[in-house]
């Protein structure tokens, strides 16, 4: 189905718009009268300016307050009408939306509504225009969209139509299951937007929280669904109100909103086949990652010595080096770390952005050619590099916040990476009980959460916890866990600058890895092994041990133990959980330990607000420069 995008989910001014909009592949534009109104170009030149950028003028909106008026009301929303039908003819746009009345003077009565819209109808003829209905879920008379049709299918003329949005549908909680029963060709415009679960008045929680399909809580693939079922093929528009968004870069939000688009369509073609679309092509299914099969450091001949010596201490041991590049693997467990110096090449490009940095995660999925397909038709961007004689062309992408995502499978030849890229010494002797990866924790500004975790869970079949909030001294991160079969990523946004978080993002200049959680079978165990190396464990303090221990009614023993190892405690209804920090480096970085016992599925964010406020007390004096 052809895409389009309205102007108001998009920051800048109408020129800005236009280039990013077209920039990220849509089709079409809805102007929002006041773009078009704020712009200083008269409304045939912004026609032309649209068609310039390949872009089709989709639907000219909103026009209020219509129907049910008593005079004088009445003739002057007709002679308004008029006016605004006559500036579409020179928009060069045949599709108007009328939204339900908030009027004060309005009076109900779904003949009365049905009478006015005839009777436009026969105006917007005249003019060779059409309108489409569409009901505000807060509209004083219509909020349903049952109501809205009700009122185009009695105002039975062929210039008026029904206009659907998914906000007002799934925002009221209207079953999208009802859109079926509407003939396909009465709908005249759809638009698509999803928003997070917030009990909050409709119209604020509308003019303000709205996001792309898949980056809220509402059912945007069951109302897609449906009005794919009427047999409906006009366009798919996103009419996206956000404040973040407003303010965003509108070449991201455009872009974020295409990878929407495309997976909405591909999500309700797989839950339902038979509503398959024409001009879809087919796309990978989204498939759970295994796991995490290495995680690459850049950095440079000068600071590696200080990462090597944070590893060694973590029971990390070299393992082999890479056959052309000077890139170390070091090892523990199931863990493969990859510390790469070159001069060259993206590893020198991140090291220069961020200083010591994670620069790539290499993911083993079951196909990596499907996967990279899979990311690369969601408008991910393919990551090259150049490939040494002999050596693997492993697919990659451009992942969250510029680093590359690289995709590994056992049932090609990327499953022997180890023997063809590596020479791998001998069996590393046995390190501090350290077998995998946990989790890797990404932090970003916080404007930046939406498009990441859309990145994940549209590339991925990967599942969102609710968002938590964690409680930083110097203000709040707010964390979003995705969880893709074998791989889980935090996503920590934060908006305060002076948080932990924040100071990261200042101290390596942008989003990256701020810590990587590895687990272990027996964390008390890892706890003395990493004691004897040395290991910087951060301290946690005697009053966090005396609440723990009376929060869960822990014994004397397992307290003292806990306390002896800096390990901090958490429970679900699932499991047990522990958790051990190392301090922060001066950027902020660190690592974390942890042990899940049970079926716990959470991350410690209890214990979140102690464990930050210790690495604060640890850290040195901000704005050192690096060296
Ligand atoms: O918030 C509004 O007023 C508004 C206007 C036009 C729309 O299409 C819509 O969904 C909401
Ligand atoms: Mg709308």
């Amino acid at each position: 189905m052809k895409t389009s995008i309205a102007t108001v989910s998009l920051s800048g001014n109408l020129t800005e718009k236009l280039a990013a909009i077209s920039a990220a592949g849509f089709d079409g534009i809805e102007i929002f009268e006041q773009d078009f109104i704020a712009s200083d170009f008269g409304p045939a030149e912004v026609g032309r300016m649209v068609r310039d950028h390949g872009l089709e003028i989709t639907l000219f909106q909103p026009f209020r307050d219509f129907e049910g008026l008593p005079e004088p009301h009445r003739s002057r929303a007709f002679a308004r009408a008029a006016r605004k039908f006559e500036l579409m003819n020179q928009l060069g746009t045949d599709l108007v939306l009328f939204c339900s009345s908030v009027h004060p003077a309005a009076m109900g009565g779904i003949d009365r509504m049905a009478d006015d819209f005839h009777e436009l109808g026969d105006l917007a003829r005249q003019y060779g225009v059409r309108v489409g209905y569409e009901a505000l879920c807060w509209g004083r008379f219509v909020n349903d969209h049952r109501d809205a049709w009700e009122v185009v299918r009695r105002a039975d003329h062929p210039n008026i139509g029904l206009i659907l949005d998914s906000f007002h549908t799934l925002g009221r909680k209207i079953d999208p299951d009802s859109i079926r029963s509407i003939p396909g060709d009465r709908i005249f415009f759809v638009q698509l937007a999803d928003a997070p679960a917030i009990d909050m008045d409709l119209l604020y929680w509308s003019r303000h929280f709205r996001n792309m399909p898949g980056e809220g809580d509402l059912d945007v693939p069951a109302f897609m669904r449906a009005v794919m079922a009427t047999g409906y093929d006009g366009w798919l528009s996103l009419e996206i109100f956000n404040d973040q968004f407003r303010a965003g870069l509108p070449r991201l939000v455009a872009l974020d909103g295409r990878r929407s688009l495309i997976s909405v369509q591909d999500r309700a073609r797989r839950a339902e086949p038979a509503l398959a679309v024409a001009d879809q092509t087919d796309i990978p299914a989204p498939v759970p990652v295994k796991g995490v099969e290495f995680i690459e450091f850049a950095t440079s001949e000068d600071e590696a010595p200080e990462l090597a010596a944070l590893l060694t201490a973590t029971g990390f041991q070299p393992a082999g080096s890479h056959v052309s590049k000077p890139v170390t693997l070091w090892r523990q467990g199931d863990v493969n770390l990859l510390v790469n110096t070159d001069a060259r090449g993206f590893a020198r490009t991140s090291y220069v952005a961020h200083g010591t940095t994670v620069s790539e995660i290499g993911l083993s999925v079951a196909d990596a050619q499907a996967s990279f397909q899979r990311a690369t038709a969601l408008l991910a961007q393919p990551h090259q590099q150049e490939v040494g004689k002999g050596e693997l062309a492993i697919p990659a992408i451009r992942g969250v916040s510029g680093s590359v995502m690289r995709f590994l499978d056992s049932s090609s030849e990327l499953g022997r990476i180890w023997d063809v890229d590596f020479r791998i010494a001998d069996k590393p002797a046995p390190g501090a009980g350290i077998t995998g990866i946990d989790h890797l924790a990404q932090t970003m500004p916080y404007d930046e959460m939406l498009s990441s975790s859309l990145f994940y869970t549209e590339i991925f079949a990967a599942e969102k916890s609710p968002m938590v909030d964690v409680i930083d001294p110097d203000g709040l991160v707010r964390s979003q866990a995705i969880r893709t079969g074998g791989m889980r990523v935090t996503l920590n946004g934060a908006e305060a600058r002076r948080t932990l978080a924040g100071r990261f993002i200042e101290e390596s200049f942008g989003s990256s890895v701020q810590h990587i959680a590895f687990s272990t079978n027996d964390i008390f165990a890892t706890a003395e092994a990493l004691r004897a190396r040395d290991f910087p464990v951060l301290r946690i303090g005697a009053n966090y041990y005396d609440d723990v221990a009376a929060r869960f009614g822990l014994d004397s023993a397992l307290t003292e133990r806990l306390r002896r190892g800096n390990i901090m405690y958490d429970e679900d209804a699932g499991g047990q959980f522990f958790q051990l920090y190392s301090m922060p480096r001066k950027d902020g970085f660190f690592l974390e330990i942890v042990q899940r016992q049970g079926n716990y599925n959470g991350y410690g964010a209890p214990n979140a607000p102690f464990r930050i406020a210790a690495q604060k007390r640890t850290a040195r004096p901000t704005g050192m420069p690096r060296a």
